[in-house]
């Protein structure tokens, strides 16, 4: 069953990775957040009522809500027009978790392939939290590029392979090959990364009051505005105003 969820797990990570890259209007993908968080706490919750006690069932099946909560709180965030200070922060959580949870499979469930995976969900969420709850702006497009290549190799992929039942062939394999793609991946960051926003320079477009950024020219970090706050809520007044179509506008 919880297979099922990280197929649509793979599709909300694209999305928001889209959302980052400012590729995908960030109210726009608030209903997936709502859809797959709900998915992502029915799950577990059928998992563990169903379970009969049993412990390595209750465990795993107890990871699913850090994620369900992360996309129902970024839905919330998306619709309510909320700071994403609180997300990021979570997040931090959510990656520390993360990290234990990667041990527990490369120990308890012998699974590397899954322990792999988790700790590029530990580096991913680690990712939300200094976006979101430091503030490190410059890092939202590679953040966005780590979450479309999670989306694709660490939940849709295995996804399918667990649905055909050809993941336990592969645990090794598939272990060295995630491993692979996820260091490289990695190597995205000097094209993706932003120059950092300093004491000594302009707030980004979507921080400054009343402006739209799509009067300032370039590629803006899509960050405040994905997770919603005030100056997204300003800056899609603004962008309503304009004549230009909304990908126009980017
Ligand atoms: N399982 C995740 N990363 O949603």
């Amino acid at each position: 069953m919880g297979s099922v969820g990280l197929l649509y797990v793979g599709a909300v990570l694209i999305v928001n990775g889209l959302m980052l890259l400012g590729r995908v209007d960030a109210r726009a993908a608030a209903p997936l957040n709502f859809f797959v968080g709900g998915l992502q706490v029915i799950t577990p919750t059928y998992l563990i009522f169903t379970s009969g006690g049993d412990a390595n069932t209750i465990l795993s099946a107890s990871g699913l809500y850090l994620f369900g909560f992360t996309y129902l709180y970024v839905g919330f965030n998306l619709l309510g027009g909320l700071d994403g200070t609180g997300l990021g922060w979570f997040s931090a959580f959510v990656a520390v978790c993360a990290v234990v949870y990667a041990g527990l499979n490369f120990g308890r469930f012998d699974d590397p392939a899954f322990g792999v995976i988790w700790l590029y969900w530990a580096v991913l969420w680690a990712l939300f939290f200094l976006v979101l709850g430091l503030k490190r702006e410059e890092l939202t497009r590679f953040t966005g590029a780590v979450a479309i290549v999670a989306g694709v190799i660490t939940a849709a992929v295995p996804a399918f392979m667990l649905l055909t039942e050809v993941w336990d062939d592969y645990l090794t394999t598939s272990a060295i090959a995630l491993a692979v793609l996820c260091v490289l991946s990695l190597g995205l960051y000097p094209r993706l990364r932003e120059p950092r926003a300093t004491t000594a320079t302009a707030p980004a477009p979507e921080l400054r009051e009343g402006e739209n950024p799509g009067q300032a020219g370039g590629t803006q970090p899509r960050t405040t505005e994905m997770y919603g706050n005030v100056a997204a809520g300003q800056e899609q007044a603004a962008g309503r105003r304009s004549d230009a179509p909304a990908h126009r506008r980017r």
